[in-house]
């Protein structure tokens, strides 16, 4: 059997020729309610078809947020799926924003459901929680792997309250002043130490984050650009060391506040987009 091409050579040319920003599908209620639509399964399928219009020719990668789907039930799950299969069928690369991690044999559950081609929901990453240990994430990982997918695990996050946690020291001699953001960091470079790119990153852009960066080859998704604060100006400051071409700012809200107009919702997509792509250069 051959192997898949990795994450990373798949995700290096439609970030050449898209731009970097990650579109995020966040359909909140008051964005709903700001669009006309109904706060209702239809309401959400009619959002998810807009944004699939209007953002699925032209965004490099896009991000569902599944957690807005799911209050809609398994009608919400109908209508991730129609927005997962129509964007990665308009070119675009998809990462499920579900947070997923717990311990490995539920992890491999998790996995199969985001990342395997026999599932309904498959894209091709998902975003996960590494705070059940690293290598719990193990089956994600593995799978990701095989298949030519990404798992972007969180590092340090783009809400006030991360750094409680991932600022904490590591423990152990070995590596006493790690904190345990850079103790991820670390993890996904080793992971990515075959050159294949399977392991992304989350590091919010909407502040300085003092981590080394500098060995993980693989992609880091960014949020927070827009509804959270951070500007395009403020990526070459925050990712300073780390490989501009690896980087990956997202924004929801931002970009979502234009619709429900497809042509005004794609514009200010590729308005966002311009700016960051001539501040990472
Ligand atoms: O994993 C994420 O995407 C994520 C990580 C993080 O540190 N901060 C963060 O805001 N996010 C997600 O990114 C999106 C941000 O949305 P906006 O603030 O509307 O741009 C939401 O779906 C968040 O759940």
């Amino acid at each position: 059997m051959t192997e898949a091409p990795g994450f990373a050579a798949r995700y290096r040319p439609v970030v050449a020729e898209r731009g970097r920003l990650c579109a995020g599908i966040d359909p909140h209620v008051g964005l709903l309610e700001d669009w006309g639509l109904p706060v209702t399964a239809d309401g959400l399928a009619r959002f998810g078809d807009i944004c699939v219009e209007a953002l699925g020719p032209v965004a490099a990668v896009i991000k569902p947020q599944v957690a807005f789907f799911e209050p809609f039930g398994a009608a919400g799950f109908a209508v991730l799926e129609r927005v997962i299969a129509g964007c990665r069928e308009a070119g675009a690369l998809v990462i499920a924003d579900a947070k997923r991690g717990d311990i490995g044999s539920t992890m491999s559950a998790y996995a199969r459901a985001w990342l395997s081609d026999s599932s309904p929901l498959c894209a091709d990453a998902v975003t996960a929680s590494p705070y059940l240990g690293y290598e719990s994430l193990r089956p994600a990982l593995d799978l990701a792997g095989e298949t030519g997918r990404s798992v972007f695990v969180l590092a340090r996050t783009s809400n006030p309250e991360g750094g409680d946690v991932q600022l904490a020291r590591l423990a152990g001699p070995a590596s006493p002043e790690r904190t345990v953001a850079q103790g991820i960091v670390d993890a996904a470079s080793a992971s990515n130490s075959d050159g294949r790119g399977g392991v992304g990153l989350v590091v919010g852009a909407t502040r300085e984050h003092g981590l080394d960066l500098t060995g993980l080859r693989g992609p880091i998704l960014a949020p927070g650009l827009g509804a959270q604060g951070a500007t395009a100006a403020d990526l070459p400051i925050v990712f300073d060391g780390a490989d501009p071409a690896w980087v990956l700012p997202a924004s929801s809200r931002g970009v979502l506040r234009a619709g429900p107009d497809p042509i005004a919702l794609r514009d200010a997509f590729t308005r966002a987009r311009d700016e960051v792509e001539s501040a990472l250069g």
